[in-house]
């Protein structure tokens, strides 16, 4: 089953009203309130409160809603678990993490805090630590108490720690990208592929949006409302997909395929296993409406 999309992740700076606002409008398949480096450390307080308000008041329809808070160790992520969490966000995202021990005590936070169990755990992928032990820290996922559901990963921190280049293609980053979706699918929770700076630039943003998708990335974190339906449009099954998954299901349907393994469509193999990737595509295009 296909849990709820996220497509498109959109960050919005808690410290600025009219962004939070607007994201009712938005046609982003999760909001993520930022609390981290997307706000000054002179707007944290006035950024919780807005954000604590925001969750509390609602009015998102079924746009998923996640908090980014500051990472554990800085001054501000006890205040701003205390706040948030027991407004219960679908998630809470935590930044720069290193390690499993890390989610898990980051999960002990938010029952500490009185977060429902409905409020997910998303770990950020951005130092050089996670990236090196990604597999372990997905790991987590396999203790239910941990309430890890999602990586997303930190491109501008990863290329800041490491002295990589974000260039077109990302050649530096390819190895990591991959490895990143190896552990989402080895330990059965979503990864989200990183933002795309130059947020006027549409073409570039739908060439690597189209490269994080192939890849198997679950969606993309973005940072502006532009690059919402882009996004939607590529991490959505295209025609042509949907086209050839209904003539899969379809041919293996047939009585005189019952008992067979393997067909040609159009002078390709297709075998069941073709079949669960088509079901998946048509689950996507029912999920995305
Ligand atoms: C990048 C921006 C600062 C640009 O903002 P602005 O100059 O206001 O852009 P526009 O004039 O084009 O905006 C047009 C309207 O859209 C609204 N808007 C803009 N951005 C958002 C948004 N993110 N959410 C909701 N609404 C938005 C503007 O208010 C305008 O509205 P209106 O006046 O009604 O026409 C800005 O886009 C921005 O702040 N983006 C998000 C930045 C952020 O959150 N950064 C932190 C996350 S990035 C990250 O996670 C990096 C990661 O950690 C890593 O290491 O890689
Ligand atoms: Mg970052």
């Amino acid at each position: 089953m296909i849990s709820r999309l996220k497509r498109s992740v959109l960050a919005m700076p808690g410290s600025n009203a009219r962004a939070l606002e607007k994201g009712k409008t938005l046609a982003a398949d999760v909001l993520m309130f930022e609390l981290e480096d997307g706000v000054a450390e002179s707007a944290k307080a006035t950024a919780r409160a807005q954000v604590a308000a925001a969750v509390a008041d609602g009015g998102y329809g079924a746009r998923q809603l996640v908090v980014r808070v500051n990472a554990r160790g800085s001054e501000w992520y006890k205040p701003d678990i205390a706040a948030i969490a027991p407004l219960g966000p679908d998630g809470i995202v935590i930044p720069k993490v290193n390690s499993r021990d890390e989610i898990l005590k980051a999960a002990a936070d938010l029952v500490a805090a009185g977060a429902p169990y409905k409020t997910r755990l998303w770990a950020m992928i951005e130092t050089p630590r996670a990236v090196f032990d990604i597999e372990k820290i997905a790991s987590a996922a396999d203790d239910r108490a941990s309430r890890l559901e999602v990586l997303v990963l930190g491109p501008n921190d990863i290329a800041k720690s490491t002295r990589a280049r974000l260039t077109p293609g990302r050649p530096a980053l390819l190895s990591w990208l991959s490895a990143g979706v190896l552990a989402a699918r080895v330990h059965n929770i979503e990864i989200i592929d990183g933002i795309y700076n130059d947020f006027n630039d549409l073409d570039g943003l739908r060439r690597e949006a189209a490269q994080g998708r192939d890849f198997g990335f679950d969606g993309k974190m973005l940072i502006h409302p532009g690059q919402i339906g882009p996004v939607n449009e590529i991490f959505a099954p295209s025609a042509e997909e949907v086209d050839f998954a209904r003539r899969i299901i379809a041919v293996f349907d047939e009585p005189e395929n019952a008992d067979k393994g393997v067909v040609q469509i159009d002078g390709k193999m297709v075998e069941r296993l073709h079949l669960d990737i088509a079901r998946r595509t048509l689950q996507l295009v029912e999920a995305s409406g």
